[in-house]
This record gives C-alpha cells, structure tokens and sequence, in this order.
C-alpha cells in the first residue's frame, strides 16, 4: 500500500441478509467507533434502505451490487444508477465474476455499467481476474488486461474516478488466496495499464479480492500496489470484518 492512497475496505454481501441479521451486523459495525480504513459495504437492491438508514451519521459508505446500463424504460428487474443515488449509494460493483459467469455478462456490458455509474456520480469498483484455467494456461495477463481495457476505453478521461478491484475467480470463496507476491504481480500490471490511459492512475484505488480474511489480509494489503480489499464472506461477520478493516491502515 502507498502512503499517499487511502486505504479501503469494501464488504460484497452478496446474496445474504434479513432485515434482522443485518440490523445486528450493522449495529455491530457502528459501535465499533471510527476506523482507520475507509470502509463500505454493497448489498443486496432491497437493503438499500435500510444501510441508507443505519449508517447514515456513520463514516462507513453503502453501496450496490450491480447496476443497469439503462437511464430507465421496461426493462424488468433492472436498478438504474439514479435509483442507487437515490439512496445515497458512493459504491457499486460492476463486473463481478460471479455475474460474468451467471449472467453472462460481457467486458462491453461492464465497461457500459462503469460508465452509467459514474454519470451518476457513483464510483464502480470494477472486478477482474482470471479463472483457475486461465491461470494454468498462463493466460492471468491477457485476461485481466483485456477486461480493464474495455472498462478504460469506455470510461476515457475518467478513468481515475473507478476503483479495481483484482479478484482471482479461483480465490473467491474457495479459501485459497492468492499469495501476496501472486496478487502484487497482478495489481502491477494493472497500474502500469492505468498509467498508460491516466495521469492519475499512481491515485488510484485497486483492491484486492478472494478469501480475504483476518489473518492474511495484512500482508496481502501491505503489498505496494494493493490498497484494501474487496471481502465477501468474511464481511458477515462483524468482528472479521472490522478486524480486516483495521489491517488496511
Ligand atoms: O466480492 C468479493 C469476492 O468475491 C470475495 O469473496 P470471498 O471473500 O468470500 O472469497
């Protein structure tokens, strides 16, 4: 991690939560007083509301999970960006594996989502990585490379304003992480690929992801060019979650 780029942690709930687990994690993560990391969490369309709600006078952002490319119109079951600055959203995810692979979504279609979200004054944390086979394949640098290129060249001169995040699918929710040294590889690869489209790019926020939890994500974020994660199962937890927060300072 740089010294000049603030740390960030960011919580993907995925598809879990009720009203009531999410009161108790939310409480739980308000009463833990200020943090030294800035930390978010993106969760599911219906509990926008309620994180609007419980973390409104907390320093903790909120945000989705995906967004529409479209500004509105009959398109069933989609979330517009505005719908999510309506609630006061800072973050939301574009381009998560899980949604390149179920929902087939194309480095085009996520390149389009990054760009309807900033119009909206909402940064997308931008996911890319490689699957196992593609790693093993030797393939890791053309894929990320390729998915961050359709997200620069949709974004152009706002390019700074997104955040990476470097998600190896084969790390995600499997228990196996990237080693430090495997993720800091990729991140470098990343930024240099920024800095060939901004001059910012050195500013910029790029998160790593992947079975991030309390006991590796120190070493993981003391890397020079990752600056906080993106963590899916251990950001139900309050305790790992606060504990990952404060090894991002
Ligand atoms: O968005 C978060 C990632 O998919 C990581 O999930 P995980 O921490 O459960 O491996």
């Amino acid at each position: 991690m740089s010294e000049t780029r603030q740390p960030l942690v960011v919580g993907n709930w995925k598809m879990h939560g009720s009203h009531a687990v999410n009161e108790q994690l939310l409480e739980a993560l308000k009463s833990a007083g200020p943090l030294p990391a800035e930390a978010a969490v993106c969760v599911p369309f219906p509990y926008l509301a309620q994180v609007a709600e419980r973390l409104a006078r907390s320093p903790i952002g909120w945000g989705a999970q995906d967004v529409s490319v479209h500004a509105q119109g009959a398109y069933t079951g989609e979330v517009s960006a505005a719908m999510l600055a309506d609630f006061g959203s800072r973050y939301v995810i574009v381009g998560h594996s899980e949604r390149r692979q179920y929902h087939a979504e194309s480095d085009t279609l996520v390149a389009d989502k990054a760009k309807a979200a900033l119009a909206k004054g909402i940064t997308p944390i931008v996911c890319v990585g490689e699957t196992l086979a593609q790693r093993e394949a030797g393939e890791t640098e053309a894929v990320v490379k390729r998915q961050l290129s359709a997200v620069i060249h949709a974004l152009a001169h706002c390019v700074s304003e997104m955040v990476v995040a470097y998600e190896p699918v084969w790390a995600i929710g499997t228990g196996l992480t990237a080693t430090p040294e495997q993720a800091q590889a990729v991140h470098a690869l990343l930024r240099a690929q920024l800095a060939a489209a901004s001059p910012r790019a050195a500013q910029m926020k790029l998160l790593y992801g992947g079975s991030v939890k309390p006991d590796n994500a120190k070493i993981l974020f003391a890397q020079a060019d990752i600056d906080g994660g993106l963590i899916g199962g251990a950001s139900l937890k309050a305790e790992d979650f606060l504990a990952i927060c404060r090894a991002a300072a």
